[in-house]
């Protein structure tokens, strides 16, 4: 069984990856992107650079998709499989740019994953106050609130990017309580 953890900045994917990876021994952790030896180059190009297209970039984080499927998630098909983020990052990422169409969004990543997508993805799910809150907790200087709008307005492709590729979405209240989500989250996938 593949799974996905998404979700924006700040939302929890890593405190609750861990709390999995503590619970499942045998299950592989993997993470999009940066999940294969290329990927962690991709990751590097892509995070560090910003590219002038937004077609190039977006083609960058497909590359390192169509590696992660082939690589780790084809081969580990009978495992538990939990990912920190997936296609779905991809398309709502991409949605919010604006610049790619719908169509061909989802005609790209069913060319890069091949057709396999994880069986359930689970977003962590943050309100606006509790977003601001992390976010002033990261000491980041000045988050202004194009970066909150923005970071809200991810959250909202997330919902529209599972729908458009017709994967299982689990909403989860990720302004609860760690040992609270991580409950929610096993009863979901048992
Ligand atoms: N349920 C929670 N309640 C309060 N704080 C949390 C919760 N989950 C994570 N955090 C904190 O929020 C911050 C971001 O968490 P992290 O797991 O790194 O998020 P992400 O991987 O989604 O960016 C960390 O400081 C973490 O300790
Ligand atoms: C997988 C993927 C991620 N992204 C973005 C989401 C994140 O901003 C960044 C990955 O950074 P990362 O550090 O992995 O995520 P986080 O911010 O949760 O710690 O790349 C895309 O724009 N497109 C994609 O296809």
């Amino acid at each position: 069984m593949y799974i996905a953890i998404e979700g924006i900045d700040t939302a929890g994917k890593s405190t609750q990856i861990e709390r999995l990876r503590e619970h499942f021994k045998d299950a592989v952790i993997t993470k999009e992107p940066g999940g294969t030896e290329i990927g962690k180059e991709i990751r590097e190009m892509v995070l560090s650079t910003r590219a002038k297209s937004k077609r190039a970039e977006f083609l960058l984080f497909l590359a390192d998709r169509a590696e992660h499927i082939k690589e780790v998630v084809e081969p580990n098909q009978g495992k538990l499989i939990i990912s920190d983020r997936s296609a779905v990052s991809g398309v709502a990422y991409a949605l919010v740019q604006k610049e790619i169409d719908k169509k061909d969004l989802v005609l790209l990543n069913n060319f890069a994953t091949n057709g396999i997508y994880p069986s359930k993805i689970f977003l962590l799910k943050l309100s606006e106050d509790e977003l601001r809150f992390r976010l002033s907790q990261k000491e980041l200087d000045g988050i202004e609130l194009r970066g909150v709008e923005y970071l809200l307005n991810i959250q909202e492709a997330i919902i529209e990017a599972a729908k458009l590729l017709d994967l299982e979405l689990v909403t989860i209240d990720a302004t609860r309580k760690i040992d609270t989500i991580t409950s929610e989250i096993l009863n979901n996938i048992n």
